[in-house]
Protein backbone atom coordinates (compact mmCIF):
# COMPACT_ATOMS: atom_id res chain seq x y z
CA UNK A 1 0.00 0.00 0.00
CA UNK A 2 1.20 3.43 -0.59
CA UNK A 3 3.54 5.02 2.29
CA UNK A 4 3.50 1.86 3.91
CA UNK A 5 6.67 0.10 4.13
CA UNK A 6 6.68 -4.01 4.09
CA UNK A 7 5.97 -6.00 6.98
CA UNK A 8 9.32 -7.66 6.96
CA UNK A 9 10.49 -4.28 7.49
CA UNK A 10 8.81 -3.07 10.42
CA UNK A 11 10.65 -4.87 13.13
CA UNK A 12 12.88 -1.50 13.98
CA UNK A 13 11.47 1.81 14.97
CA UNK A 14 12.68 4.68 12.23
CA UNK A 15 16.29 6.21 12.72
CA UNK A 16 16.26 9.42 14.37
CA UNK A 17 14.78 9.59 17.95
CA UNK A 18 15.52 12.11 20.22
CA UNK A 19 16.21 12.55 23.44
CA UNK A 20 14.17 15.18 25.43
CA UNK A 21 15.07 13.97 29.13
CA UNK A 22 15.95 11.36 31.75
CA UNK A 23 12.85 9.70 33.89
CA UNK A 24 13.14 9.21 37.82
CA UNK A 25 15.48 5.67 36.77
CA UNK A 26 17.24 7.46 34.57
CA UNK A 27 15.80 5.79 31.38
CA UNK A 28 15.68 7.97 28.51
CA UNK A 29 12.80 10.21 27.24
CA UNK A 30 12.47 9.87 23.70
CA UNK A 31 10.68 11.68 21.44
CA UNK A 32 10.24 11.24 17.57
CA UNK A 33 10.37 14.25 15.18
CA UNK A 34 7.68 14.85 12.48
CA UNK A 35 9.97 14.31 9.09
CA UNK A 36 7.84 15.67 6.65
CA UNK A 37 5.15 18.70 6.23
CA UNK A 38 5.34 22.34 5.20
CA UNK A 39 2.77 23.23 8.35
CA UNK A 40 2.83 23.41 11.95
CA UNK A 41 3.57 19.91 13.30
CA UNK A 42 1.01 18.45 16.00
CA UNK A 43 2.26 16.12 18.59
CA UNK A 44 0.80 12.64 19.61
CA UNK A 45 1.52 11.17 22.77
CA UNK A 46 1.19 7.50 24.26
CA UNK A 47 2.20 5.72 27.80
CA UNK A 48 1.66 8.53 30.40
CA UNK A 49 0.16 5.45 32.36
CA UNK A 50 2.64 3.09 32.28
CA UNK A 51 -0.50 -0.01 32.46
CA UNK A 52 -1.89 1.91 29.49
CA UNK A 53 0.14 -0.16 26.68
CA UNK A 54 -2.42 -1.03 24.07
CA UNK A 55 -2.17 2.74 22.18
CA UNK A 56 1.96 2.44 22.77
CA UNK A 57 1.72 -0.34 20.94
CA UNK A 58 -0.27 0.72 18.32
CA UNK A 59 1.37 4.23 17.79
CA UNK A 60 4.77 1.92 17.62
CA UNK A 61 3.30 0.05 15.00
CA UNK A 62 2.63 2.81 12.97
CA UNK A 63 5.97 4.42 13.46
CA UNK A 64 7.45 1.42 11.50
CA UNK A 65 4.79 0.93 9.33
CA UNK A 66 4.29 4.71 8.19
CA UNK A 67 7.45 5.69 5.89
CA UNK A 68 8.87 8.51 7.46
CA UNK A 69 8.61 11.04 5.07
CA UNK A 70 4.84 10.60 5.53
CA UNK A 71 5.24 11.40 9.27
CA UNK A 72 3.78 14.85 9.75
CA UNK A 73 3.62 14.67 13.11
CA UNK A 74 5.82 14.40 16.38
CA UNK A 75 5.31 11.23 18.37
CA UNK A 76 5.88 10.17 22.46
CA UNK A 77 5.76 6.81 22.66
CA UNK A 78 6.36 6.79 26.67
CA UNK A 79 5.86 9.46 28.45
CA UNK A 80 6.20 7.03 31.92
CA UNK A 81 8.98 5.11 30.88
CA UNK A 82 9.60 3.28 34.61
CA UNK A 83 6.08 3.01 35.00
CA UNK A 84 5.64 0.85 31.83
CA UNK A 85 8.68 -0.94 33.04
CA UNK A 86 6.97 -1.53 35.86
CA UNK A 87 3.72 -1.93 34.99
CA UNK A 88 2.60 0.74 37.03
CA UNK A 89 0.14 4.12 36.13
CA UNK A 90 2.55 5.90 38.17
CA UNK A 91 6.34 7.00 37.49
CA UNK A 92 9.21 5.32 39.30
CA UNK A 93 7.70 7.84 42.80
CA UNK A 94 4.05 6.62 43.11
CA UNK A 95 3.07 9.92 40.91
CA UNK A 96 0.33 10.00 38.67
CA UNK A 97 2.08 12.00 35.89
CA UNK A 98 -1.47 12.81 34.85
CA UNK A 99 -2.45 14.80 38.10
CA UNK A 100 1.39 16.31 38.06
CA UNK A 101 0.91 19.11 35.17
CA UNK A 102 1.64 22.67 36.19
CA UNK A 103 -1.89 23.40 35.54
CA UNK A 104 -4.12 26.65 37.55
CA UNK A 105 -6.07 23.35 39.34
CA UNK A 106 -3.21 21.24 40.81
CA UNK A 107 -4.23 20.24 43.88
CA UNK A 108 -1.31 18.61 46.43
CA UNK A 109 -2.21 15.28 48.07
CA UNK A 110 -3.28 11.64 46.91
CA UNK A 111 -5.48 11.03 43.70
CA UNK A 112 -7.38 7.66 43.40
CA UNK A 113 -7.74 5.29 40.05
CA UNK A 114 -9.87 2.09 38.84
CA UNK A 115 -8.01 -0.90 39.67
CA UNK A 116 -9.35 -2.25 36.62
CA UNK A 117 -12.64 -1.98 34.04
CA UNK A 118 -14.71 -4.21 36.50
CA UNK A 119 -13.74 -2.47 39.62
CA UNK A 120 -16.90 0.06 40.32
CA UNK A 121 -14.96 2.87 42.00
CA UNK A 122 -11.99 4.71 42.21
CA UNK A 123 -10.02 3.41 45.44
CA UNK A 124 -6.31 2.88 44.55
CA UNK A 125 -3.99 5.96 46.03
CA UNK A 126 -1.38 7.80 44.22
CA UNK A 127 0.16 10.79 44.84
CA UNK A 128 -0.21 13.84 42.40
CA UNK A 129 3.79 14.94 43.30
CA UNK A 130 5.58 17.36 45.86
CA UNK A 131 4.52 20.31 43.62
CA UNK A 132 3.24 21.20 40.24
CA UNK A 133 5.69 19.51 37.55
CA UNK A 134 7.61 17.93 40.45
CA UNK A 135 8.49 15.18 38.35
CA UNK A 136 11.67 14.38 35.69
CA UNK A 137 8.81 13.36 32.98
CA UNK A 138 6.15 15.70 33.10
CA UNK A 139 9.07 18.99 33.62
CA UNK A 140 10.76 17.36 30.52
CA UNK A 141 7.25 17.34 28.50
CA UNK A 142 6.52 20.24 29.46
CA UNK A 143 9.68 21.95 28.29
CA UNK A 144 9.66 19.94 24.76
CA UNK A 145 6.12 21.25 24.12
CA UNK A 146 7.01 24.74 24.82
CA UNK A 147 10.50 24.40 22.50
CA UNK A 148 7.94 22.85 20.00
CA UNK A 149 5.14 24.61 19.98
CA UNK A 150 2.84 22.05 18.21
CA UNK A 151 -0.62 23.45 16.64
CA UNK A 152 -2.04 20.63 19.14
CA UNK A 153 -1.78 17.45 20.73
CA UNK A 154 -3.50 13.96 20.93
CA UNK A 155 -3.03 12.15 24.04
CA UNK A 156 -3.55 8.33 23.93
CA UNK A 157 -4.76 6.29 27.73
CA UNK A 158 -7.83 4.19 28.22
CA UNK A 159 -9.63 2.29 28.76
CA UNK A 160 -12.94 4.57 28.96
CA UNK A 161 -13.13 4.53 24.96
CA UNK A 162 -13.81 7.49 23.90
CA UNK A 163 -12.48 10.83 22.17
CA UNK A 164 -12.57 13.79 24.45
CA UNK A 165 -12.60 16.46 22.53
CA UNK A 166 -13.39 19.92 24.62
CA UNK A 167 -12.98 22.65 21.75
CA UNK A 168 -14.97 20.74 18.87
CA UNK A 169 -12.20 20.51 16.59
CA UNK A 170 -11.86 19.54 12.70
CA UNK A 171 -9.14 16.64 13.89
CA UNK A 172 -11.22 15.70 17.25
CA UNK A 173 -14.36 14.84 14.56
CA UNK A 174 -11.82 13.23 12.26
CA UNK A 175 -10.24 10.67 15.17
CA UNK A 176 -14.00 9.85 16.23
CA UNK A 177 -15.00 8.58 13.14
CA UNK A 178 -11.84 7.02 12.02
CA UNK A 179 -10.94 5.12 15.49
CA UNK A 180 -14.80 4.46 15.44
CA UNK A 181 -15.36 6.04 19.02
CA UNK A 182 -17.94 7.95 20.55
CA UNK A 183 -16.78 11.92 20.60
CA UNK A 184 -16.93 13.41 24.05
CA UNK A 185 -16.76 16.98 25.56
CA UNK A 186 -15.58 15.54 28.82
CA UNK A 187 -14.32 12.22 30.52
CA UNK A 188 -16.81 12.93 33.07
CA UNK A 189 -14.80 13.35 36.04
CA UNK A 190 -12.38 15.86 37.38
CA UNK A 191 -8.87 15.55 36.64
CA UNK A 192 -7.08 18.44 38.25
CA UNK A 193 -3.25 18.34 37.08
CA UNK A 194 -4.18 16.95 34.06
CA UNK A 195 -2.30 17.51 30.83
CA UNK A 196 -5.17 18.56 29.18
CA UNK A 197 -5.66 20.81 32.34
CA UNK A 198 -2.34 22.29 31.16
CA UNK A 199 -2.80 22.55 27.82
CA UNK A 200 -5.95 24.46 27.76
CA UNK A 201 -4.03 27.05 30.58
CA UNK A 202 -1.81 27.23 27.60
CA UNK A 203 -4.04 27.79 25.46
CA UNK A 204 -2.93 24.59 23.49
CA UNK A 205 -6.12 22.41 21.76
CA UNK A 206 -5.33 18.73 23.70
CA UNK A 207 -7.37 15.92 22.29
CA UNK A 208 -8.01 13.08 24.70
CA UNK A 209 -8.31 9.96 22.86
CA UNK A 210 -9.49 6.76 24.81
CA UNK A 211 -9.17 2.90 23.65
CA UNK A 212 -11.39 1.11 24.61
CA UNK A 213 -10.31 -2.16 27.28
CA UNK A 214 -8.30 -3.98 23.91
CA UNK A 215 -4.89 -5.89 23.97
CA UNK A 216 -1.99 -4.44 22.19
CA UNK A 217 -2.52 -7.84 19.97
CA UNK A 218 -5.70 -6.54 18.71
CA UNK A 219 -5.02 -2.90 18.62
CA UNK A 220 -2.07 -3.15 16.68
CA UNK A 221 -4.79 -4.42 13.88
CA UNK A 222 -7.90 -2.89 15.02
CA UNK A 223 -6.03 0.63 14.97
CA UNK A 224 -3.33 0.50 12.59
CA UNK A 225 -4.77 2.53 9.98
CA UNK A 226 -6.08 5.33 11.89
CA UNK A 227 -2.98 5.87 13.93
CA UNK A 228 -1.21 5.78 10.57
CA UNK A 229 -3.98 8.22 9.49
CA UNK A 230 -3.25 10.17 12.14
CA UNK A 231 0.54 10.89 11.86
CA UNK A 232 0.49 12.33 8.35
CA UNK A 233 -3.12 13.91 9.10
CA UNK A 234 -3.28 17.67 7.46
CA UNK A 235 -6.51 19.47 7.79
C1 LIG B 1 -9.20 1.00 34.65
C2 LIG B 1 -8.02 1.91 34.72
N1 LIG B 1 -7.03 1.37 35.60
C3 LIG B 1 -8.40 3.29 35.17
O1 LIG B 1 -7.98 3.79 36.14
N2 LIG B 1 -9.30 3.91 34.40
C4 LIG B 1 -9.74 5.26 34.53
C5 LIG B 1 -8.73 6.19 34.02
C6 LIG B 1 -7.95 5.70 32.88
C7 LIG B 1 -6.91 6.66 32.47
O2 LIG B 1 -6.52 7.49 33.26
O3 LIG B 1 -6.57 6.65 31.31
C8 LIG B 1 -10.18 5.64 35.90
O4 LIG B 1 -11.20 5.11 36.24
O5 LIG B 1 -9.58 6.52 36.55
N1 LIG C 1 -8.27 8.88 31.81
C1 LIG C 1 -7.49 10.07 31.90
C2 LIG C 1 -8.33 11.20 31.39
C3 LIG C 1 -7.56 12.40 31.04
C4 LIG C 1 -8.47 13.55 30.66
C5 LIG C 1 -7.82 14.64 29.88
N2 LIG C 1 -8.79 15.70 29.67
C6 LIG C 1 -6.60 15.21 30.51
O1 LIG C 1 -6.75 16.31 31.05
O2 LIG C 1 -5.50 14.67 30.40
C7 LIG C 1 -7.07 10.30 33.34
O3 LIG C 1 -7.82 9.96 34.24
O4 LIG C 1 -5.97 10.78 33.55
ZN1 LIG D 1 -4.56 6.88 31.43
Amino acid sequence: MSGHRPRSQRGHLPHGCELYGKSVFGAPLLWFPATAGEQRSGLIIAGTHGDENAAMVALSCALRTLQPEHRHHHAILAVNPDGCQLGLRANANGVDLNRNFPAANWKPGNTVYRWNSSADQRDVVLSTGEKPGSEPETAALCQLIHTLQPAWVVSFHDPLGCIEDPANTALGAWLAQEFALPLVTSVGYETPGSFGSWCADLGLPCITAEFPPISADAASEQYLDAMMGLLRWQK
